[in-house]
């Protein structure tokens, strides 16, 4: 249950993210239980969690950054989306890389390639490559009781379509609060609400911003328009990651691609 009082109006320190942020995670967009949208009204883009294993200490809860997003319709297989670019002006002058470190998606060993292989996913068009803020969830969400550990971005972006299995780059720089069970759906979307005031609010100062003024914020600018680890990823490589995850997560009412 998640205690009372008012909320905190800002996560993280006026100085900057501070170790173990940033950290940076990928993988491709896959689905999840299709309740963000439907009974939330409040999207998820959900990527594996295999690479949290590289963070063995880090706690469950909600989290803020910076994703970003291969031009969807660099795509096959999507429908054109939406490719405004949102980037944030920032400065990020405090901020130490040192301690952060990358976690790559692995497809599948023995992924069949077929013709939806993404052409090309080396980053071709870094023009074309946005970067949004966003609020994230890591955790066994408790309201509904989730089994196995999902990473859940809502992107602070309005888009006209869904953009699954598109290569996703996560740059993770703040801690908002721990996961929390509700006593209603209201609840739980007032608290999502807050944290998305909250991850906008913060990632507006200065230290905080991408505006390219800092070392340290080209460097979250590059890593998070890089998407070489996404050169030959296809379609049938996602299936088999999401069959993986839904497979035997949540109350088993996952949907199928
Ligand atoms: C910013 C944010 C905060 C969240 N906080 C909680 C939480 O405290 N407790 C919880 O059970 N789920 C929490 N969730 C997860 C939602 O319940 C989850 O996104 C929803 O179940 C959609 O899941 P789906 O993508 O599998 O459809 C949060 C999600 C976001 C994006
Ligand atoms: N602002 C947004 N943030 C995150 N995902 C979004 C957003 N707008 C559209 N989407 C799309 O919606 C999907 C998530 O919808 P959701 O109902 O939570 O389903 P799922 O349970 O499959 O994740 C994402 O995978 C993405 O394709």
């Amino acid at each position: 249950m998640r205690p009372g009082g008012p909320r905190d109006p800002y996560a993280g320190p006026e100085s900057g993210p501070e170790p173990p942020f940033p950290i940076k995670l990928q993988g491709p967009v896959i689905k999840g239980f299709g309740r963000g949208s439907k009974e939330l009204g409040i999207p998820t883009a959900n990527i594996p969690p295999e690479g949290l294993n590289a963070y063995p200490d880090l706690s469950t809860g909600i989290y803020f950054g910076y994703t970003a997003l291969l031009n969807p319709e660099s795509l096959p297989f999507n429908p054109p989306s939406n490719t405004n670019t949102d980037s944030q002006s920032t400065s990020t002058s405090n901020t130490s890389l040192s301690n952060s470190s990358s976690t790559t998606f692995s497809a599948p060993s023995n992924p069949t390639k077929t013709s939806t292989t993404h052409p090309s996913a080396h980053n071709p068009h870094p023009s074309t490559t946005s970067i949004y803020p966003c609020v994230l969830s890591i955790g066994y969400n408790p309201f509904y009781a989730n089994k196995t550990r999902s990473i859940e971005i809502h992107v602070l972006h309005k888009f006209h379509s869904d953009f699954y299995d598109t290569p996703l780059n996560l740059l993770m720089l703040g801690f908002i609060r721990p996961e929390f069970d509700y006593v209603s759906k209201e609840s739980l979307i007032e608290d999502i609400l807050t944290d998305c005031d909250v991850a906008r609010r913060s990632l507006q100062r200065d230290a905080w911003r991408i505006d390219g003024k800092t070392e340290a914020e080209k460097e979250w600018e590059a890593w998070l328009r890089d998407f070489k680890w996404a050169d030959g990823l296809s379609r049938q490589d996602v299936k088999q990651v999401e069959e993986k995850v839904l497979g035997g997560a949540g109350d088993g009412t996952g949907v199928e691609g």
